[in-house]
């Protein structure tokens, strides 16, 4: 079974104050061309569900489209933190993480169409942690890894030098923790900072 774990890009959806909201437009209707409709869409590349290329926080980083696909594809843990302010290693305390390469927390916290005032807090320190347990992909249902007004974005950083990448903006809400096949690839857009992605999960 197939579970969409993608936000819905229309007009309404929230993108980060300032940023580019989303739009699509058809620039040719089949009435006009006598044969097809084509549209156009207009996006910022962290609107709703996403991946982060290094390059956005970081000058030097890599682009989206020199990131190996095999980070976007296999087995994915869902883990449950609903009811946290902050995430931290105690979160994983007696979860089994052997053999699973990715992440995704589901806190649950933006369920709605407004971009949210504040979120979860998680804790730098899962960087470290996941490159010792193998872990190369963080997955969340919050539009950053880091708190809104964050400067320094410490958790990014600490997760790229540990080697985990960043994917943000799930719909988690129909998802019971556990262990699933995830599916997330960006777009190959050349030197690109991020890219929407359609994310799913496969029951295993
Ligand atoms: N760093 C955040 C996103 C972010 O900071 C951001 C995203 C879109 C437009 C502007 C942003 N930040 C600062 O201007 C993240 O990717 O998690």
């Amino acid at each position: 079974m197939i579970i969409d774990i993608s936000r819905l890009l229309n007009t309404n959806t929230p993108t980060w104050p300032g940023d580019t909201p989303f739009s699509y437009q058809l620039t040719w209707s089949q009435e006009e061309t006598g044969s097809v409709n084509v549209g156009q869409i207009t996006t910022s590349c962290h609107t709703a569900t996403h991946v982060d290329a290094p390059f956005h926080f970081k000058d030097r980083g890599m682009t989206i489209e020199q990131l190996p696909l095999e980070i976007f594809v296999g087995d994915a843990l869902v883990v449950d933190v609903t009811t946290k302010g902050e995430i931290t290693i105690q979160d994983f305390d007696g979860l089994n993480l052997k053999d699973v390469r990715r992440v995704l927390l589901k806190t649950d916290t933006w369920t709605n169409d407004l971009f949210p005032e504040t979120i979860p807090i998680i804790d730098p320190e899962l960087g470290p942690f996941f490159l010792e347990n193998g872990i190369e992909l963080l997955g969340v249902d919050l539009p950053s890894v880091d708190p809104l007004d964050s400067k320094t974005l410490d958790t990014h950083h600490s997760l790229l030098k540990n080697g985990v990448h960043i994917l943000e903006g799930l719909n988690l809400t129909d998802v019971e923790p556990g262990l699933y096949r995830l599916t997330a690839l960006p777009l190959k857009v050349e030197g690109a900072d991020g890219s929407p992605v359609r994310a799913i999960l496969e029951t295993l």
